[in-house]
Order: structure tokens, then sequence, then C-alpha cells
């Protein structure tokens, strides 16, 4: 069974990829390396033995796509191509609408002419806004988004249930991620942000190579147990599972279905900190600093129902992902780049 990955050779495709490749399916990937590099496949390769099929296409690309689907007896597909940066969206959003919502669009046209119709997507957590309550469940408010990268994936979700709602023979399972950190435990694969990073884990384990002087803490005076914000920190491999699982439904069910995929565990910026140090075994210099315009108190996932139906639960612990991250980035300072 063919099953195409777009924006395989990312950060959480490239891990998605290896877990598919270990359960025999064969892999096709999309990828126009906008935000990754093909040596994160070749590296795939070597930890599965097993080598994926790959187009260096763009997903606006509707006569790239046909090619790859007229090669390819694809079965489904797993959407991972996009941007991601909250900040750079708000400076390009047309791009950031381009790239998530028009190229979806045109990856599903592909699909209806095809006529595969199974597509897993991911969405994010960023979709639920600011929450009224922790922790959240699927049919919390959603759409209160205040940046055009949660905007482009609010509006795929809203296109997916129109899509569904048009013609029955569609299949979606909509997967909001909570906070996907980690990296495969052989520390081959993993994160490699362009620049210096937005997010948590990354920077820090950037501090703790040496490449940044010291974490500056976003706030102290959230009503958190220490006053830094909280967040579900995910390991990619679970979340990598995850996509697993819901490929699995694909065949006995249909209609959109979404699931939370977080641990429903939160964790302050401070316990992060503290448990890299532990990783790593050394102090890692901090600075308590205003909090970030956008930013929410606390995050996390009841993920009750992704367990229900899915079968799937996070399992990996903060250690994990902080001994993972650590493993990955002391190993490949410059990330991708040798
Ligand atoms: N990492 C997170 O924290 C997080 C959280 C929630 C949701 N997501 C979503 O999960 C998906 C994967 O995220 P990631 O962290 O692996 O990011 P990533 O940037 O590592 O992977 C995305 C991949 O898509 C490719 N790509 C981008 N635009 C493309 C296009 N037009 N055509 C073909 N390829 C294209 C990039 O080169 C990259 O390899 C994204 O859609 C992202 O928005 C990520
Ligand atoms: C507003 C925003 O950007 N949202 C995105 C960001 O969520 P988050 O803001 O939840 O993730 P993040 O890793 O940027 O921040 C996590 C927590 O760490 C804090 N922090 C972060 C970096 C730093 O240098 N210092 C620090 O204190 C931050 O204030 C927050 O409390 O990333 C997610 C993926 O993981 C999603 O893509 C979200 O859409």
């Amino acid at each position: 069974m063919s099953i195409l990955i777009t924006g395989g050779a990312g950060y959480i495709g490239s891990h998605t990829c290896l877990e598919l490749l270990n359960a025999d399916y064969d892999v096709v990937v999309v990828d126009n390396l906008c935000n990754s590099h093909e040596i994160s496949l070749h590296r795939v390769e070597s930890l599965t033995g097993k080598r994926p099929a790959f187009y260096p296409v763009d997903i606006r690309n509707k006569d790239a796509l046909r090619k790859v689907f007229t090669e390819h007896s694809i079965e489904a597909v797993i959407h991972f191509a996009g941007l991601k940066a909250v900040g750079e969206s708000t400076q390009i959003p047309l791009a950031y609408f381009d790239n998530n919502v028009s190229g979806t669009v045109k990856l599903l046209e592909v699909m209806e002419e095809f006529d595969v119709r199974h597509l897993v997507f991911s969405s994010s957590a960023t979709v639920y806004g600011d929450p009224h309550e922790v922790p959240i469940k699927e049919d919390f408010p959603v759409g209160q988004v205040t940046n055009p990268y949660g905007r482009s994936k609010f509006m795929v979700e809203e296109i997916l249930q129109d899509t569904a709602t048009s013609d029955q023979r569609w299949n979606f399972s909509i997967l909001r991620y909570f906070n996907p950190v980690g990296a495969h435990e052989s520390g081959m694969i993993g994160e490699d942000p362009s620049g210096i990073p937005n997010n948590l884990m990354p920077y820090i384990a950037q501090v703790a190579v040496g490449k940044l002087e010291q974490l500056n803490v976003f706030g102290n005076d959230y009503p958190t147990h220490d006053g830094s914000g909280v967040r579900d920190y995910i390991h990619v491999v679970d979340l990598a599972l995850g996509h697993l699982a819901a490929l699995k439904t694909h065949w006995i069910d249909h209609g959109v279905h979404i699931y939370n995929l977080g641990t429903g565990k939160g964790s302050s910026v401070l316990d992060m900190l503290h448990a890299f140090e532990k990783a790593c075994d050394k102090q890692l210099p901090y600075q308590i600093q205003p909090r970030r315009p956008g930013d929410i108190a606390q995050c996390y996932a009841d993920p009750a129902y992704a367990e229900e139906r899915l079968g799937w639960k996070a399992t990996r612990t903060v250690e994990d992902m902080t001994r993972d991250t650590w493993r990955w980035q002391s190993e490949n300072p410059n990330g991708f780049n040798e």
C-alpha cells in the first residue's frame, strides 16, 4: 500500500516516514525542501533499510503532483507540507495562505482526479485560541486564532469539512498537534530550525550546545504552578505513531474525524528547562523576560478521544523528550548541515 507523504523531509514528516516504513508501508515523499534537507530521508533509509520514493515537488504544482499519482498507486495521503512560523506568518500572510490553503486545495483537486479520498491532515492546537478551560477537548470552540498561520490551519479544517459534506466518499483525519518535541532515539533525525529558533525546545537545546547564550523565559507571572507558561509537549515519535493509528481507521470509516494529539500533561517553561539540565548534565543560564505577545497561560490536551477511537496513547515522558533532543542536538550541532 503506497502512502503519499507531503512535507515528508521535514521534522514530523521524516519521523512519520520512518515509522511507516518500519510498518511495511510503501512511502512516497513530495517535498519542495523549502524548510528541510533531503539528507533526512537518506538517514531514514539507513535506519530502516528501505528507501522512500522522493519527488522534489511543490504541492502547488498540479502537473508535478499528477506525475506522482500516475507513477504510484497512492491509497492515502498524509499532508504535512506547509509553512509553520507564527511570527513570519504575520509578515508574509499571503505566502502562508498560498502554501497552506491553496496548496491543500490543489492537492485535494489532484486526489479527486485520481479518486484517492483519504487524507490525514496536520492541524494544530492553535485553532483553539485561548481556551476557556483546560484540558482541551475536540469539541471546544475553534477559530479565535490570533495569526495568519493559525488561520490557515483553521481554514483548511473548514475546507475539509465542506469537501466531506459534498461527497461522502471523502475521509479526513484532522490531527491537532499540541507541542511536538524530541527526536528519534538514534539521534540521526530531529528538528533542524533555520535561524534562531522560536520554539522553546530547540532554543533550550541550542543554549545547551553553546550556540545561544541563555534562555529567555517569556513571563513568570502566569497563573500556573511556577508562573511560566504551561504546554503539552509530545514526543515526535509518539506523534508519528498517532498518524499510523489514524491511517488505520480510514479503511473502516468515512467522514471527518478530529483528534487531539497530546499527552494530557502540562509542563511549564521552567519544568522543561530543568528537565533538559538533567539530560545534558549541566546548568543552563536563563533570564526572566516580559510575556511574549500572543502567548496564553496554559494549553494541554484531553487526549481521551484519540485513545478511545484510535487505540493510540502517547507513552514517552518529558525525560525521553529531553534526552532524545539532547542526543540529536549534541551529535548534530549544525542539524543536517554536516
Ligand atoms: N512542529 C510543530 O510544532 C507543529 C505543530 C502543529 C502543527 N504542525 C504542522 O505539522 C506540519 C509539519 O510540521 P513540521 O514541524 O514537520 O515542519 P517542517 O517545516 O519541518 O516540515 C514541513 C515540510 O513541508 C515542506 N513544504 C513546505 N511548503 C511546501 C510546499 N508548498 N510544497 C511541498 N513541500 C512543502 C517543507 O520543506 C518541510 O520539509 C506542518 O503543516 C505544520 O504546520 C507543526
Ligand atoms: C503563538 C505561537 O507561537 N504558537 C505556536 C507555538 O506554540 P507555543 O507558543 O505553545 O510554543 P513555543 O515552543 O513557542 O513556546 C512554548 C512556551 O515556551 C515559552 N518560550 C518559548 C520560547 C522561548 O525562547 N522562551 C520561552 O519562554 C513560550 O512563552 C511558551 O510558554 O508553537 C507551536 C508548535 O510547537 C504551534 O506552532 C503554535 O501555533
